[in-house]
């Protein structure tokens, strides 16, 4: 379990982080997400003890990261900017760090096997790709059999096949029952891996939310009706758990209808000898729902450039 009670941070006068709190349960993978900026690194570079709070505390498993005797055991982590000797070959870097651990050599072969580096074990690391090095970062996290791990943009430079690689990793480590936080600034990836979201905007909790509920607040899937008939359908479709929007004055003929399949409306509609113009069902956009919640947070903005009036 890893909990944060009012974690603060200030460079100068700017705050980075302001008040978080929110708690990181096992057996779920919990997204820490949020645009760039936002405050993620700088949160989990306090959770593991590599920042100090200017205000606020963190524990993992009941105690503050500093006070673990043998943090690679409790605690696994990558951060985003790694600090692995490029003349070392993966092998090698991985033995030097389970030497400060007495973990055998039998482990990191596992964790070579695991994060699929076996065949390029020895290999220098300065020849690695992104995705290579994300590898071995994940392996590294992995060595000391942690309880908890905290993972900075784990995704960040790998392939689909990674990708997918990566999001079934974390989804078999959190059904070991591990604590598992993975930060990302990609809603539609983290709908496909987290349980759970902790959603910041400029060092500021923005939603502390499960998965499920977030995708059901951002609107959920509905079927959008057109027909000559529109008031009549309405009145057909009316029932326990069907919520209908329109006919409005603008579009008369048109009816947004939640709690119902597009079947279900044809097959009404049909019965009733009432003909549709379209049929069309709608799935929330999550992306779309995540930039709405976090638009006034985002750091840097993409702005059109100037129109000047181009001379004739
Ligand atoms: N050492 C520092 N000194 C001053 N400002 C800093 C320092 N470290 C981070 N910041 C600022 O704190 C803010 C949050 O940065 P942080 O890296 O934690 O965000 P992030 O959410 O991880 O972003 P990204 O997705 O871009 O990695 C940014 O505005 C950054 O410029």
């Amino acid at each position: 379990m890893i909990r944060a009670y009012e974690l603060t941070k200030r460079y100068g006068d700017t705050t980075v982080v302001q008040d978080l709190d929110f708690t990181v349960r096992p057996g779920t993978v919990t997204g820490f997400l949020g645009p760039n900026g936002a405050g993620k690194s700088t949160t989990m570079r306090m959770l593991l003890g590599l920042d100090a709070p200017t205000r606020g505390r963190s524990t993992i498993s009941g105690h503050a990261y500093a006070t673990h005797s043998a943090p690679l055991t409790e605690v696994g982590a990558l951060l985003e900017a790694r600090s692995v000797h490029p003349g070392r070959t993966a092998f090698h870097h991985l033995m030097s760090l389970a030497h400060t651990h007495g973990i055998p050599r039998s482990r990191v072969e596992h964790v070579l096997d695991l994060a699929g580096l076996t065949a390029v074990a020895g290999k220098r690391v300065k020849g690695f790709s992104l995705g290579m090095g994300q590898r071995l970062g994940i392996a590294a996290a992995l060595l000391g059999d942690p309880a908890v791990l905290i993972l900075d943009e784990p995704v960040n430079g790998l392939d689909p096949e990674g990708v997918l690689w990566m999001r079934n990793l974390l989804r078999s480590l959190a059904a070991q029952g591990r604590t598992v936080l993975v930060s990302s600034h990609l809603m539609s990836e983290m709908a496909l891996t987290a349980d759970h979201l902790v959603i910041i905007g400029r060092g500021r909790l923005l939603a502390d939310t499960t998965v499920a509920d977030f995708i059901a607040t951002a609107g959920g899937a509905s079927v959008r009706v057109r027909t000559p008939q529109a008031p009549a359908l309405h009145g057909l479709l009316q029932g326990p758990g069907i919520d209908i929007t329109g006919p409005t004055g603008t579009e008369p003929g048109e009816l947004e209808v939640r709690g119902a399949d597009a079947a279900h409306i044809g097959r009404i509609a049909a019965a009733h000898a009432i003909p549709l113009y379209e049929l069309t069902p709608r799935t929330a956009s999550l992306e779309q729902a995540f930039m709405d919640l976090t638009q006034e947070s985002v750091e840097y903005r993409i702005t059109a450039p100037e129109t000047t009036g181009a001379p004739a």
